[in-house]
């Protein structure tokens, strides 16, 4: 088992990990997941004893790093892949690892052959792809046979084959009792390899917990509720409304209102009673990936800006008419998401066939007004939310 009890790491000013305290335990896959800059590798280094904490203490079946005996037949790591002599063959990398730990040579060829490079065993480093570099490092972190494995981003540079592959690895390994702690910023990579999550921002522990409590904790069904962009006192009362109803609301970015915790028909009753006008009322699920985004926005270091392009727009040549979302008719039981409507139009009069399965026929709808068809956002007829 691996414990770190109020980890901390200050590079100068700039504070890496603080009080980090957690435990990753043998027999199951421990995601660390994070985004960049959270202290994940620093994290790592420490457990590894290569950096050494400024305050609180990591251990390995209960000692430091430093401590334990003949720690390479205990613990191996992927830390960096480019971490090799690029001028040694895997093979000779490998042989000069297992040395220096009394590793005999023949373990060299059996874990070639489990990360699959024995065909390129005797072929220098440095003309590895990013994916061969990856699993030579897994390659090194398997040699001594050790009982706990840590991975930083061990699927960097994969293909998806390779992935599929880290991913039944890393669960092949914990199956056999061992101690597995893997890190990615990839949420959706996590949810599918790993059995428990660690989730780290600016270096602070925001979740411990199992991916199953992650998934039923974050994976609630959420209404998306809009109401006419021009009246925002319409949208200030239905949010007023809802929350008196017992909803909580949350502001969208463009505008909507997410709700959890009335079924849409109430959300639907709830803004009749208050003579609120909707345009869109439709359902959704978050997904793990938006639950980890929200969890660690506040603690994003690189947030990037939308590209202005000073002075380089270039005008559209006479006549361009943009191109218009192609939307996909997916019904939803009862209810619809129509476009928002032009000024003028009636917007329940869109061509929207009734939902279910014995609803009549909606008689043809009258062909559209000459002019830019209503731009409706693709999400409004998606049952989860993509974004
Ligand atoms: N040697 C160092 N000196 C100064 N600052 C450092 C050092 N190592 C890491 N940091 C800083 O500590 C913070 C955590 O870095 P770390 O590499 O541990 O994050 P990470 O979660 O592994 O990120 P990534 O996913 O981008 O690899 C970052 O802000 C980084 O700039």
């Amino acid at each position: 088992m691996i414990e770190a009890v109020g980890l901390t790491k200050r590079y100068g000013a700039k504070t890496a990990v603080y009080n980090l305290s957690f435990q990753v335990r043998p027999g199951a896959v421990t995601g660390f997941l994070g985004p960049n800059g959270a202290g994940k590798s620093t994290t790592m280094r420490m457990i590894l004893g290569l950096d050494r904490p400024t305050s609180g203490q990591v251990t390995i079946g209960g000692r430091p790093f430093r401590q334990l005996p003949n720690a390479p037949r205990q613990v191996g790591a992927l830390l960096d892949a480019k971490a090799v002599h690029g001028g040694r063959s895997a093979r000779n990398h490998l042989l000069s690892l297992a040395q220096l730990s009394g590793i005999p040579a023949r373990r060299v060829d059996e874990v070639l052959g489990v990360v699959g490079l024995h065909d390129v065993a005797k072929k220098r480093s440095k003309g590895f792809s990013l994916g061969m570099g990856q699993r030579l490092g897994i390659a090194a972190a398997l040699l001594g046979d050790p009982q706990v494995l840590l991975f930083d981003e061990p699927v960097n540079g994969l293909d998806p084959e390779g992935i599929l592959w880290v991913r039944n690895l890393m669960k092949q390994l914990a199956a056999e009792g061992r101690t597995v702690f893997v890190s990615s910023h990839l949420m959706s990579e996590m949810a599918l390899t790993a059995d428990h999550l660690i989730v780290i921002g600016r270096g602070q522990l925001m979740a411990d917990m199992s991916v199953k409590d992650f998934i039923s904790h974050n994976s609630a069904d959420f209404a998306r509720v809009r109401t006419p962009q021009t009246e925002p006192q319409q949208r200030e009362k239905l949010l007023a409304a809802l929350t008196e109803a017992g909803g909580q609301v949350l502001s969208e970015p463009d505008g909507a209102l997410r709700v959890t915790g009335l079924p849409l028909p109430r959300i639907s009753d709830v803004a009749h009673e208050a003579d609120v006008r909707l345009w869109e009322l439709s359902p959704h699920q978050a997904s793990l990936e938006e639950a980890y985004m929200r969890m660690t926005q506040g603690a994003v270091d690189y947030r990037s800006t939308a590209d202005e392009k000073s002075g380089l727009m270039q005008q559209p040549p006479m006549g361009y008419v943009p191109p218009q979302p192609q939307i996909p008719e997916v019904p939803q039981q009862g209810f619809y998401a129509p476009p928002p409507p032009q000024p003028g139009q009636n917007p329940y009069a869109a061509s929207v066939p009734p939902a279910g399965p014995t609803a009549p026929a909606a008689p043809a709808a009258p062909a559209p007004p000459a002019g830019p068809p209503a731009a409706a956002p693709a999400d409004l007829t998606k049952p989860e939310d993509a974004r």
